[in-house]
Parts: structure tokens; C-alpha cells; sequence
């Protein structure tokens, strides 16, 4: 399973797969390996390193720290001028770090406890090395290592962190502890797997890029994997090159519900996303007045929400639905259709009320695609948006199992979850989703996809790494991420799915 290089691990996986590696090798040397690895890291994002660079190097009282012991001769031995900063018992480390202490001592390392911090502060470092805390960080960092990590992220030179930046949570992606405080890296170098928390709530703003080194551990030892990051080898396979005999008909109706007094416009966002991303028909459903038309694309087929028959297309119901009677109906309608269906929004807000048409949900046959943001979440869980953020994987997984749907948790590091238990983390997307009217985008894009035939599971995957995707570019483009309107996501997402077909083999 070594070669899913896609593949997220727990760090109960990770804990099993490293007690199972190490009995079958020579003590110490998973952590030589892990050492070993970081340093050509290190020693490649460091230029200068021939000629003296200077290293500062965080050591903690566990096997992380042994890590960075290892990590500390190897850059000595590349001529780097190291100093480690180490203030726990060398005799209480595990026994491979104790040994990877011994060796490190030998060379002309400086070695300071924390008291010497201000003087290090003062000096200028080509890079610090993250060794304080791994997967084995059990509670928030407080004193001595708080005030450590809070100077350290003030520092402007880059930080390389060891397995996981020290304080946050490798499976959550949440900073360990109420009041806790974890290391901001520009790079993570984590060992034997990926690990989910890097990817999800904090993780992506803590870890940087995320660098995995396997330890040469042979592929046996890994489980099977159930967390993946999402990339297109997960979809793919779904995505169809257009026949040129092939109409309208071919690829399928979207029937947007939405679009409450005031609210018009969220609908008409996601009727265009679904356009554009290849349904053959798009109808906008509005609860009140309908517009005659949608001037600026006026292939969107704007009619009154209680004139339409669901049943004849995929149902996207949610975008500015608000929570009236008239939007309690369209609900109870459209959850007893067996049409696909994706749930947004205020539609998700008023299923949280009902515990009869969330039973409707669960029972329905057809592929059913939820995507709540963490307050939405939390409604749907009862709880708050904290206790969906404090572990984002399981939320969406328990969202999943309760109403038998493909669950989209937005947020950074969007959780993709599915009721057997498979999870993906999506790592496309940037701060410029943060706006008013993507979540609509997002939900039109689900249908055109469900539309043409993908399964939940797929369609879910893809939309939101295009989505993403189109906010990267958007970003690499210079047009954000301060100020990118939902729409302009648009086109530059038909441009991403067109792409990606673009690019398939041909069948
Ligand atoms: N055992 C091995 O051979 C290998 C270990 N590896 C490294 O070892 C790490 C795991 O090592 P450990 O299990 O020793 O765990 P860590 O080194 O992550 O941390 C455990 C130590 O920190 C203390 N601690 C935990 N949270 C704390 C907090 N908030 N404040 C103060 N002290 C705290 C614990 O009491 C313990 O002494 C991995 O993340 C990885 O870096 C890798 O080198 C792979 C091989
Ligand atoms: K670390």
C-alpha cells in the first residue's frame, strides 16, 4: 500500500506500521533514516550550506528530538555551523534518541539549555529545525517550550519541522490543548506517511509544504490505507471525453432550488456553475417571483421552484433558500424524490430542525451529496462549530453514516467523506474561497457533475478539487486571493475541467 502516495495515515497507523518495521530492523535505525532524510531537506533549501551556513536546531525529551540529533551531526558533518537547543535529562531520552544525543555530542555542536535564548535570538539563522514534538505530543506546549515556539515563529528565516510542527495535532490538524500554541513551518518532513492533520484545519497554514520520506520501510508493513488527499487519480476515472454524437440530452438536466426574495443571486451562481461545468440543461427554481430571465446568461431556464418537476433532473437545493414554509416544502419534496441531489446551505439549516425528512435522507435511494461548512455541520450534529473544527475527519464521517450521503465539510482542507468510512482531504483552494457566494459555485458544480453520470463519491471529489484549483489560478493569475468574486471561479473551473480531459489518455 506504500505506493498510494496519496495515502493519509492516524497516527495510531503510523504507531503500528513503526512497531512493526522497527522489530524487523537494527535498533536506531528508523530515527538514522528519519535524521538522515531531513538533513538533505535541510541542506537543500540552504544554498549557502558549504560555506557555513548556521543552523539552529530545537531538540525535545522524546524520539522527535532524537531525530533532531541525528539531523544536527549530519549538518555539522556538511560543514554547517550547528547549535541545539536541547533543556531536558539526556538520560531520561528513549534509547534511540539517547544514542543519537551520544553521537551528536561527539562532533563540535553547541549545545545550550533554554536560558541561553536571548543571545541565540539575536543571531542570524539560515534555518531552524523543528525537532521539539511528534506524533508523541500528548497535551498543549506550555512553558518553557511556549515562550521557545512563539520566538521562533516570530523569526524570518525558514523553518524545517520534523514529522509534524510541534504543538499541532498530527490527525486533527488542530493546535494540541485549549491555550496551546504550535510552530509555524515553511516545510514538514514527515516519516513513514502523510498524516491527515497537515492538510486540514491549522495544518495547511502550519506545516508549509509537506515533504513525506517512507523510511525505506518495506510495503508490507502498511495497512491498507482510508484517508487519502484528494487528486484527480481518485476521479478520473469518472470524467468522459464528449462523443461527437452526443445532444443536450446527453448530459443531463440540473434543477437549482433556491433563490428566496433577496436572495436571487445564489441561485443564479450556482445555475451558471453547473452550465459551465457541462450539464446539458440548467433550470433555476425561485421560491417567490421568478426573474424572466438571467440577462447575463440567459441559458439558465429561470422558472417558479413549485412548477417544477424534480424527478426528471439532478436537484442542487439550497443556495439562497432560506428557511420560509414555502423552502420547508421544496425540501420535504425533493428529499423523497430519488433524483441525485446535492444539499446546501439553508436547505442543510432547515434539515437540521426536521428529524422526519432527515430520516426521508438517510432512507432515499439515488446519490445524495451534503456540503455543510462547519457550522452547518454543527447544526446537523447538534454541537458547535468548535467541536465540528476539533476534529473535522470524524465530523464528516459521522455526518456521512447518519444520512447515508457523501458529505462535503468545507473549510481549509476540505473533508470528502463517505459512509463506508473512506475520507479524502482536499489540498487545492486558497484564502481567496473565503467569500460570500463560492459555497454556491461549489454546490452547482456537484450537480453538473452528478448530472453527467458521475457517482456521488467522484462528483464530490472532483468539484472540489477544481474549485480549488480555479482559486489557485485565480491566485497565480494576481487576482487574489484579496477580492475574487464567487463567479469569476467560474470559467477558470470549466477551464481546469476541460483540462483535465483534456489530458486523459485517450480510452
Ligand atoms: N521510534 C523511532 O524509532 C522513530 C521515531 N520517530 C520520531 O519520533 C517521534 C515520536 O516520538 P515519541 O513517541 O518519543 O514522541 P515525541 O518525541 O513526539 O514526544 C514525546 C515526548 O514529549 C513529551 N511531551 C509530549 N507532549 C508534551 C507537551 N505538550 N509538553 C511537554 N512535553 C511533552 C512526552 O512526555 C515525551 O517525553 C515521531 O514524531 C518521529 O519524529 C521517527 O524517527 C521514526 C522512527
Ligand atoms: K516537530
Amino acid at each position: 500500500m506504500k505506493n498510494s502516495s496519496n495515502a493519509l495515515y492516524s497516527v495510531a497507523a503510523i504507531r503500528r506500521i513503526e512497531q512493526a518495521a522497527i522489530a524487523s530492523l537494527p535498533s536506531g535505525s528508523l530515527m538514522q533514516r528519519a535524521g538522515l532524510a531531513a538533513a538533505k531537506l535541510a541542506l537543500g533549501l540552504i544554498p549557502s550550506h558549504s560555506s557555513g551556513a548556521k543552523a539552529l536546531v530545537l531538540a525535545g525529551p522524546g524520539n522527535n528530538g532524537g531525530d533532531a540529533f541525528v539531523l544536527a551531526s549530519h549538518l555539522f558533518q556538511n560543514g554547517m555551523a550547528v547549535t541545539v537547543l536541547f533543556d531536558a535529562y539526556p538520560e531520561k531520552l528513549p534509547a534511540d534518541a539517547r544514542g543519537a544525543y551520544a553521537q551528536a555530542r561527539q562532533h563540535a555542536i553547541q549545545f545550550s539549555p533554554f536560558s541561553g535564548l536571548p543571545g541565540i535570538l539575536e543571531k542570524q539563522w539560515d534555518i531552524v529545525i523543528d525537532g521539539l514534538f511528534g506524533i508523541g505530543l500528548s497535551k498543549a506546549i506550555a512553558t518553557p517550550y511556549r515562550e521557545l515556539i512563539d520566538a521562533v515563529n516570530r523569526m524570518s528565516c525558514p523553518v524545517l519541522a520534523l514529522d509534524v510542527p510541534s504543538g499541532l495535532d498530527a490527525d486533527t490538524g488542530t493546535i494540541a490543548g485549549k491555550d496551546g500554541i504550535a510552530i509555524r513551518a515553511a516545510y514538514t518532513i514527515t516519516f513513514i506517511g502523510d498524516k491527515p492533520g497537515l492538510h486540514t484545519a491549522h495544518g495547511r497554514d502550519l506545516a508549509g509544504t509537506v515533504h513525506v520520506d517512507d523510511l525505506d520501510i518495506d510495503a508490507r508493513f502498511f495497512d491498507a490505507p482510508e484517508i487519502f488527499k484528494n487528486e484527480p487519480k481518485l476521479f478520473s476515472h469518472v470524467l468522459r471525453r464528449r462523443p461527437h454524437n452526443s445532444h443536450k440530452g446527453s448530459y443531463g438536466n440540473v434543477a437549482i432550488i433556491g433563490g428566496a426574495q433577496g436572495m436571487h443571486g445564489a441561485a443564479i451562481l450556482s445555475g451558471r456553475s453547473a452550465l459551465h461545468l457541462g450539464a446539458g440543461r440548467v433550470f433555476v427554481g425561485f421560491l417567490e417571483q421568478a426573474p424572466a430571465y438571467d440577462s447575463m446568461q440567459p441559458e439558465l431556464m429561470c422558472r417558479a421552484a413549485a412548477s417544477m418537476e424534480p424527478d426528471d433532473a439532478t436537484i442542487v437545493i439550497g443556495p439562497g433558500l432560506g428557511t420560509s414554509p414555502q423552502a420547508l416544502e421544496q425540501l420535504a419534496k425533493t428529499c423523497s424524490s430519488s433524483s441525485p441531489l446535492v444539499m446546501d446551505a439553508d436547505a442543510l439549516n432547515l434539515l437540521a430542525t426536521r428529524s422526519d425528512l432527515q430520516h426521508v435522507l438517510a432512507q432515499r435511494g439515488g446519490h445524495t451529496i451534503l456540503t455543510p461548512h462547519p457550522l452547518e455541520a454543527a447544526r446537523l450534529l447538534s454541537t458547535t462549530a468548535a467541536g465540528i473544527q476539533a476534529d473535522r475527519l470524524q465530523a464528516g464521517r459521522e455526518l456521512a453514516r447518519r444520512f447515508n450521503a457523501v458529505i462535503v465539510l468545507k473549510g481549509s482542507g476540505t473533508v470528502i467523506a463517505r459512509p463506508d468510512g473512506k475520507t479524502a482531504i482536499n489540498v487545492t483552494g486558497n484564502p481567496a474561497l473565503a467569500t460570500a457566494g463560492t459555497g454556491d459555485v461549489l454546490a452547482g458544480m456537484c450537480g453538473a457533475l452528478l448530472a453527467q453520470s458521475c457517482p456521488a463519491w467522484e462528483a464530490a471529489l472532483a468539484a472540489v478539487w477544481i474549485h480549488g484549483l480555479a482559486a489557485d489560478r485565480l491566485v497565480e493569475r494576481g487576482c487574489g486571493p484579496i477580492g475574487v468574486a464567487a463567479g469569476e471561479l467560474i470559467p477558470v473551473a470549466r477551464e481546469v475541467l476541460n483540462g483535465l480531459i483534456n489530458g486523459m489518455p485517450n480510452a
